[in-house]
């Protein structure tokens, strides 16, 4: 940590310095007048990286923006923390942890060390058990507690044990076993488990319990009502756990407490992190789901998008590129947020799994020092699929007074659909994708108003001013790599925002106070015991919440 004291800070930078000077200079230029002055603009300022087709002319950058950017990148150090973290050293430093995701995909035979111990064979081991145990699932070949074949697979976690599963999930839908039904609970509301268990049939039901830590209090309470509900449904006592319930966690003791065989137990290692787990052993609902095959190609994307994260130069280097573009509208714009605005309904889930990716991570607001950051660091991201937002906050997206950078993801090809021509609906669609960035890009101006013969007084209601910057990525076809491609093109845009910043992208400190408080308000609610500490408010809310409840 002192090494890291001598580190100047960013804002203290020339390249930083740089950067503020050129964004004075760059002032209110226009995208149309940056697309006027290059009629190359739409295809130089693209990138390939495996099967993603990058745009980002839409962006408020010129070559000189992104020297100036690429410059603070290579200051700050992002190449060497980038190769750190690929060696398996140990970034994570508040947690003094690796930060070994990409290991999770790193094929059999490569060596990733950490304490001297290669983890890459743990991780193929770990894999091949799970793609054992889902042939056995997707077979039949596995029975419940009354010899009746498994057809409902029930994930309970939260966080990172919950929103990729469940994301994926849905994002492949199309390549799922559509004879087994998936559910994914995380709400500790009792509700959720209710609903996603209500209409199964215990003797067909597996329940895989994800959690890293096996101490989450949601995922915990969860698992024990649903082993409740398992074992009155099977009216049999707790030998039948053993056929319904499977556990994913780092943390075998606890799995063994709660009445798990550890047989039954799928591992991974404190250097995967809750957000970047789901290709880990936490993916298992949705391998059951795709089948081993599937779930490899979906590795092979990530890895296909890690190796081009640590080998692309600088100027092709998309995931540096992406997270450099953010450091410039937050630091320079004063950009609050970022949307992430899928043109698939298969994706419907993708932004939900983004923003904890990248809030979590780089929701801080001090430096590695430990010293209060004074530049943005990460920001919100929001968004669902694009045509639903068209029809309710494209609005403020487009005429509001906030700058709102975007990244849009399409697909050339629909994997399903219906209806009487499914290519003509794709391509509505996708006209709708393509009309709306450039709507945002080139917006419409007073005089192209006035031209259509609209009277005066609706002239600056009518008038888009334009300029708003987004980024468009698109694919063929969303399949497991391309899917594993855009997972794996999030996370490193996020690693670089996090190192630019010099911010600790891979702890969740601020997680901790709320699950402590809510520890002690437990008692208060229902034994009325304690809460002497508590501040007024709580404490009156607390009191009527007791009256409504009559205690
Ligand atoms: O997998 P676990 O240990 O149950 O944790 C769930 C989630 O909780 C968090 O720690 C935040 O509370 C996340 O980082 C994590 O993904």
């Amino acid at each position: 940590m002192n090494a890291e004291s001598s580190r100047p800070r960013l804002n203290r930078r020339p390249e930083w310095a740089a950067l503020a000077e050129h964004r004075e200079q760059f002032g209110r230029t226009h995208l149309r007048e940056l697309f006027a002055a290059d009629p190359e603009r739409g295809t130089g300022y693209t990138l390939r990286v495996g099967d993603l087709y990058l745009d980002y002319s839409k962006q408020l950058v010129t070559d000189e923006t992104l020297t100036l950017l690429r410059r603070l990148a290579e200051a700050t150090g992002v190449a060497e923390l980038r190769d750190a973290m690929f060696r398996g050293e140990k970034i994570n430093t508040t947690e003094d942890r690796a930060v070994l995701h990409t290991a999770l995909r790193a094929p059999r035979g490569t060596v990733v060390e950490v304490d001297g111990e290669d983890v890459v064979p743990g991780v193929h081991t770990v894999l091949d058990r799970m793609a054992a145990f889902s042939e056995r699932i997707r077979s039949g070949e596995w029975k419940g507690h009354t010899g009746k074949p498994i057809k409902n697979v029930v994930n309970i976690g939260i966080g990172g044990s919950d929103l990729g599963p469940a994301m994926a999930y849905e994002a492949l839908r199309a390549f799922t076993r559509r004879d087994l039904t998936f559910r994914f609970v995380s709400n500790v509301d009792g509700a959720d488990l209710h609903e996603a268990v209500h209409d199964l049939d215990a003797e067909e039901t597996l329940f895989i319990i994800a959690s890293k830590t096996f101490t989450t209090i949601e995922t915990i309470t969860n698992a024990t009502s649903a082993r409740e509900w398992l074992l009155g449904g099977l009216k049999a006592g707790p030998e039948a756990v053993a056929r319904h319930f499977v556990a994913l966690s780092t943390n075998a003791g606890k799995v063994e407490d709660f009445g798990i065989d550890t047989a039954n137990m799928f591992e991974f290692w404190d250097w995967v992190g809750g957000r970047y787990s789901f290709d880990s052993a936490i993916g298992l609902s949705l391998m059951i789901a795709i089948g081993p095959d599937g779930f490899r190609e979906m590795l092979d994307g990530f890895r296909l998008v890690d190796e081009h994260f640590r080998t692309a130069p600088p100027e092709e280097n998309a995931p540096l590129l992406l997270g450099l573009l953010g450091v410039w509208y937050g630091a320079f714009f004063d950009a609050q947020s970022h949307a992430v605005l899928p043109y698939s309904h298969y994706l419907s889930k993708f932004t939900a799994y983004l923003q904890q990716l990248d809030m979590e991570s780089n929701g801080k607001s001090v430096d590695r020092d430990g010293t209060e950051v004074d530049w943005q660091t990460g920001p919100v991201v929001w968004g669902t699929p694009g045509t639903n937002g068209q029809h309710a906050y494209f609005q403020l997206i487009h005429q509001g007074t906030k700058t709102i950078p975007a990244d849009f993801i399409g697909f050339a090809r629909p994997v399903a659909g219906l209806g009487p021509d499914l290519t003509a609906q794709h391509d509505l669609l996708m006209a709708n994708f393509f009309a709306q960035t450039q709507a945002l890009a080139f917006g419409k101006t007073p005089e192209e108003v006035r031209a259509e013969g609209v009277p005066e007084e609706l002239v600056p209601h009518k008038t888009f001013r334009g300029n708003h910057p987004t980024t468009t990525i698109l694919a063929d076809e969303l399949t497991p790599s391309v899917l594993g491609q855009l997972i794996a093109l999030y996370e490193h845009k996020v690693f670089v925002q996090g190192a630019v910043w010099n911010i600790d992208s891979f702890d969740q400190w601020g997680v901790e106070l709320g699950k402590v408080l809510a520890k002690r308000i437990e008692p208060v609610l229902t034994r009325g015991t304690g809460g002497e500490e508590l501040d007024s408010s709580t404490a009156a809310l607390v009191a009527a919440y007791r009256t409504l409840r009559g205690r």
